[in-house]
Parts: structure tokens; C-alpha cells; sequence
């Protein structure tokens, strides 16, 4: 079946996007994107995806998707919906922006249009984001160009709206602090003497593994407990993050990201 998407926003987050459905169905999606005005930009990311024509407006593409993908920052999003109101017929619109809910993008278009709100991760980019969503009452053809867009990029969990308000911390910004977490290794092994890369990729595939342990059916505490040999080495690693409280700290971080968020979407 022919697919056919909009994007609005052609940042990290389309990107990805785009990526993975181009991958997934190619021959069967036709995708057209826009950004800020930005045209150089635009044109860059239009090639990379080989998705032309290249749009100057995008309110003339409206009638000719099945779907829009709002991918601008959450500032934006008001303004867009307001623009895209008076257009809006059949199409399911799915923002991914942080904090703008469903009853946020319901607002501002007419009753009964099909929304959905989609809390991706940027490993999106290579096909493994954890995305959360939640959706209004839609079609199954609706649900179909949705299931194909969150498939392509990765696993999908359905959440209520308030869920994806409390984990967007947890699956979208929580990278970050992995990330971090990462540096802070590469940082600590110093004077292991390796080259950056070789850290980099000692580091990954630790990462990795762990994860993959982790999606096991084991739990996290039964995992520790696995290398923490009694009296052993990782317990006087251990030990000195119970004495800083990293749980804590885990925690402030958290609760500072869905605060956030939250006020982005107001
Ligand atoms: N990055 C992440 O990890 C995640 C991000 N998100 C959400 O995804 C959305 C996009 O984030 P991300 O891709 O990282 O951001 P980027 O900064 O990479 O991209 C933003 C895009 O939006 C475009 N844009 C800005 N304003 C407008 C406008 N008024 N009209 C049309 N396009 C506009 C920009 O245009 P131009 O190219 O001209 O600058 C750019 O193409 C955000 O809402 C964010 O909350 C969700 C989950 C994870
Ligand atoms: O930092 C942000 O606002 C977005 C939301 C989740 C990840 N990035």
C-alpha cells in the first residue's frame, strides 16, 4: 500500500525518521518535508533522502498526504497547527514534540481530527529508538501509516498521554545521560593508554552488552549482584555511589527533564 508523509521539521528527529522509512518501504512512500525556511538546509536534507520535489510551502502539500509529522521544537508547534487548521480533512497528524500532548495538539485543530503523539529516541537513527505513543480515536488505516513510521525506527510501546508525560525523562533524554555516563569512563580509563576510539568502542561494546543483559528476562539487581563478587573489586566501586547517593542524583536529573518538559508544553 502507498504511504504518504509530510514532515514539518527536518531536523535530527525527521531525519531519523525518514531514514528509517525510506529503509523500510521505499518503493512504497512518497515523503515530502519542509523546514524553517532554511532552503540550503532543506535542499542538503532532500538530497541525502532523495525526497523531491524540494517544498518552498508546505500547506500546499496538505491534501496530498495521509500524514503529517510535526518535527519542529515545541515552541513551534502551536503556530503550525494554527497554520495547518484550516486545511485539515482526513490526515493523522503525529507531533513528537516533548510535552505536547494530544489534548495539546487537539486545541488548536477541528474536532474529531486523528492525532497521535510519538516520544522517539534518537537511536531512531540506526533503527532502534524506544519510542512511546499514544493516539485520539483513528483509523485502522491511520493506525497502519503509524505502526509503519514507529516500526521503522525501532520497538513502540502505546502509553496513556500522562505516562508519556512521566517517561519522555526515561526513554527520550535518558541517552544523554548515557552518553555522560560513557564520557565519564573514557575520562576515568585515561591513563590506560589506549587511543580514543579504542576506548570509545571498549566502552560501547561494554554498554552493549550490558543492555543486552539487560533485556534479558534477569532483573537489574540480579545482574549486579552477578558481577559484584563479595568483597570483590565492583563493591568498592559500588560503594562509593551509595555514598554519593547516586540514585539520587539519577533521580534529581530525572525529575528536572519531566519538569521541563512539561513546560515546554504549555
Ligand atoms: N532530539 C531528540 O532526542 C528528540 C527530539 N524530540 C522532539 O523532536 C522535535 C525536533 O527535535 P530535533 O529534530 O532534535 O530538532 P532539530 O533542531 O534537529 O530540528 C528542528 C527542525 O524544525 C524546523 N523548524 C523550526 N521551526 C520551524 C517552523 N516554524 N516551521 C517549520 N519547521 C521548523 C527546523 O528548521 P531549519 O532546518 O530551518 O532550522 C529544523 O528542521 C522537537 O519537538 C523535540 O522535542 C523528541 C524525542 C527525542
Ligand atoms: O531535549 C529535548 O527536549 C528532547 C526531548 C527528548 C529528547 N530530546
Amino acid at each position: 500500500m502507498k504511504r504518504t508523509y509530510l514532515f514539518i521539521g527536518a531536523g535530527r528527529m525527521a531525519a531519523a525518521m525518514v531514514k528509517g522509512l525510506k529503509a523500510s518501504c521505499d518503493d512504497q512512500v512518497t515523503i515530502y518535508a519542509a523546514n524553517s525556511g532554511n532552503k540550503e538546509r532543506l535542499e542538503i536534507f532532500c538530497t541525502a533522502y532523495q525526497l523531491f520535489p524540494v517544498v518552498e510551502n508546505w500547506t500546499d502539500y496538505i491534501t496530498k498526504v495521509d500524514t503529517i509529522v510535526l518535527a519542529m521544537p515545541p515552541s513551534q508547534q502551536q503556530d503550525i497547527l494554527q497554520q495547518l487548521a484550516p486545511f485539515v480533512t482526513t490526515q493523522l497528524i503525529i507531533s513528537v514534540a516533548a510535552g505536547k500532548g494530544l489534548r495539546e495538539m487537539q486545541k488548536y485543530l477541528p474536532d474529531q481530527t486523528a492525532v497521535a503523539w510519538v516520544m522517539p529516541n534518537t537511536a531512531a537513527q540506526i533503527g532502534q529508538s524506544m519510542s512511546l505513543y499514544t493516539t485520539s480515536t483513528i483509523s485502522e488505516a491511520q493506525k497502519s501509516a503509524l505502526h509503519v513510521l514507529l516500526e521503522s525506527i525501532g520497538e513502540a510501546k502505546e502509553c496513556s498521554e500522562e505516562q508519556i508525560h512521566t517517561l519522555t525523562a526515561i526513554t527520550g533524554s535518558a541517552p544523554a545521560f548515557v552518553y555522560e555516563f560513557a564520557m565519564s569512563l573514557m575520562d576515568a580509563a585515561g591513563n590506560a593508554q589506549l587511543a580514543e576510539e579504542e576506548l570509545q568502542e571498549l566502552v560501547a561494546q561494554m554498554i552493549y552488552g550490558a543492555a543486552m543483559m539487560l533485556k534479558s528476562s534477569s532483573s537489574p539487581a540480579e545482574l549486579r549482584e552477578a558481577v559484584t563478587t563479595p568483597g570483590g573489586a565492583t563493591a568498592a566501586g559500588l560503594d562509593v555511589l551509595y555514598a554519593k547517593n547516586f540514585q539520587k542524583v539519577i533521580h534529581e536529573a530525572i525529575q528536572a527533564t519531566s519538569e521541563r518538559a512539561r513546560i515546554l508544553g504549555n
